[in-house]
């Protein structure tokens, strides 16, 4: 049978209670916070790790503050201290393991339902509706997950902060607008290229997809001129096909459980209608304005809505009135100069944080009026590892899939892959906390991805991991946006956003300065000077004489 890892009673306690301890320690009088027992920052070590060829990332102590509710320093601390976090969104929702087409019971899930999901630009009419059933139909366990989730979402829930006014958010630039249309006249194309072309070179890549998008499909033949047919087919693609693969095998499974498979489909199904509202539900590709060239790409949809983003801490704004918008398939990276407010607003985003002001959506859901629903198809790494690490890495992979719904079997299978994938099949039978932190790292991430979320947000996900893992963990990524995934990380490694990332935002203060795709806000330099220029410039390190004389 299935031989689920050993939960050790004394583990469940610790890891279960997290959730109801956070409610009662939060009012706890705990020692007051501070800043640097929060969270020790990386500050030079950091760029130092940008000039580094490797995305390895510097050795950041994992030890971040939680983003606790606020008020008091005391209650911080106590939170802060709390693992509920840690096992970021539980969602019954239903991901799907890689197996050939299975017999799908209820929901015929044609393949081109998925990529209307994920790709709403494609002129597939029928398609932009489909995409509802596809994920529902993975979802077979759903009633115990969603009970489980449930609970776990409401330990989760933060204190609620007092309101502040919004700061001036100085967001300086247009979200994401591709600049660079590719081939141009006169070559013919076939009308469907390899999928793949986008794993390979991410940022390149994607902003031809962005570009080109649904024209082709549907206008190519009769009034498309040439050029433009070109660079808009082969984008759509490889999304559409790795991403109907992935639901079946869970889909057979699920049909054991027909009534949660219908509740569950019912739900994901609000998801899914829910996200249409975005431009690209609506806006063919034809009805964009040719006035910038540039702008030949038809908008995606949004996965991530970020609105008016506001968080204080006491007489410290961490974030002052951030806006994003975040669409399907992107890779996008967050930057920053340390206190920026990058993990404070990825924790309001996750629902890790309640906002003072603003609203954040996924898949047009609001995470925090509507957080079940919101967190099924987030795959979260906060950059405080708040884990159950009284578990072994097999055990916290095994609870994290199945406090999302997932099948034994299929846990146990992805598990197996993800132990392969990040180089931890030594170390499953350890426990967590005994791991190094670029195992802890690695192990927090696979448990992330595990459900198969649509959107992965990683707060400085390589920090700590060695360049080989991360180079493997980057193909990892790589492969999950090219069949449409969304990948939200912040990273103080410049070099590796700038190479993996197709858009970023630089946030300062607070506030996002620039944001767009990747050329855009580079604007010609590199990201790193860009990011210095943007951050205020660098400090000449002057009044450490005493430094070079030393003491002894
Ligand atoms: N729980 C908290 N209590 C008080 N202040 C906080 C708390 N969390 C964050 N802050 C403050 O909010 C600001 C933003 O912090 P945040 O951790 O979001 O920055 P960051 O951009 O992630 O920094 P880094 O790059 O160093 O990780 C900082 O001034 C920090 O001290």
């Amino acid at each position: 049978m299935d031989s689920e890892p050993d939960l050790p009673e004394a583990q469940h306690e610790p890891q279960a209670s997290p959730p109801a301890a956070r409610k009662t320690t939060a009012r706890k009088p705990a020692t007051p916070r501070s800043t640097a027992a929060r969270k020790p920052k990386t500050t030079g070590a950091d760029a130092a790790s940008d000039a580094a060829p490797t995305p390895g990332a510097p050795a950041k102590t994992p030890v971040k503050r939680t983003p606790t509710p606020r008020t008091t320093t005391a209650s911080r601390a106590a939170a802060g201290a709390t693992p509920a976090a840690a096992k970021p969104t539980p969602s019954p929702r239903k991901p799907t393991a890689a197996k050939p087409a299975a017999p799908k019971p209820t929901p015929a899930k044609p393949a081109a339902a998925k990529t209307a999901a994920a790709k709403p630009t494609t002129a597939k009419p029928a398609a932009k509706r489909a995409p509802a059933k596809p994920r529902g139909t993975a979802a077979p366990t759903a009633a115990e997950a969603r009970a489980a989730t449930d609970e776990s979402v409401a330990a989760l829930s933060v204190v609620t902060s007092p309101t502040v006014a919004p700061s001036e958010p100085v967001n300086v630039s247009e979200p994401a607008n591709v600049t660079e249309v590719p081939e141009a006249p006169g070559t013919t194309t076939p009308p469907r290229k390899p999928a793949t072309k986008r794993t390979t070179t991410s940022r390149s890549r994607t902003r031809t997809t962005i570009t080109a998008d649904p024209v082709v499909e549907s206008e190519a033949p009769a009034s498309q001129p040439e050029p433009e047919v070109e660079v808009t087919v082969p984008v759509p693609e490889p999304e559409v096909e790795v991403e109907t693969t992935e639901p079946e095998p869970e889909a057979a499974e699920a049909v054991v459980l027909e009534p949660e498979i219908v509740e569950a489909i019912e739900n994901l199904a609000v998801v899914e209608e829910v996200a249409p509202e975005t431009p690209a539900a609506e806006t063919p590709a034809a009805a964009t304005p040719a006035t910038d060239v540039a702008v030949a790409e038809t908008p995606r949809e949004i996965v991530l809505k970020i609105t008016g983003l506001v968080k204080r801490f006491d007489d410290t704004t961490a974030v002052a009135g951030i806006d994003l918008d975040i669409a399907a398939g992107s890779f996008f990276g967050i930057v920053g100069p340390n206190g920026a407010g990058k993990t404070t607003t990825l924790s309001m985003v996750t629902g890790l944080l309640r906002p003072d002001a603003g609203t954040v959506t996924v898949h047009g859901a609001d995470v925090w009026s509507n957080p079940v629903v919101a967190k099924r198809t987030m795959g979260v790494l906060p950059d405080r590892l708040r884990l159950f690490d009284r578990l072994t890495g097999a055990q916290l992979l095994y609870y994290s899939g199945i406090l999302h719904g997932l099948d034994k079997k299929v846990v146990r299978s992805r598990s197996a892959d993800l132990a392969v994938a990040f180089g931890l099949e030594d170390s499953l039978d350890r426990l967590v906390t005994d791991y190094s932190a670029g195992m802890t790292k690695k192990v927090a991430i696979a448990a992330a991805m595990i459900h198969s979320p649509r959107l992965l947000v990683l707060d400085e996900p390589f920090e700590s991991v060695d360049p080989v893992s991360a180079a493997n963990v980057v193909e990892i990524l790589q492969k999950y946006v090219a069949a449409g995934g969304t990948v939200v990380m912040s990273s103080h490694t410049m070099s590796l956003i700038e190479r993996i990332c197709d858009s970023v935002a630089v946030v300062v203060n607070g506030a996002v300065l620039a944001t767009g795709t990747m050329d855009q806000v580079r604007d010609g330099k590199s990201l790193e000077d860009r990011f210095v220029e943007l951050a205020g410039g660098r400090k000449a390190a002057e009044g450490m004489e005493w430094l070079h004389k030393f003491s002894d």
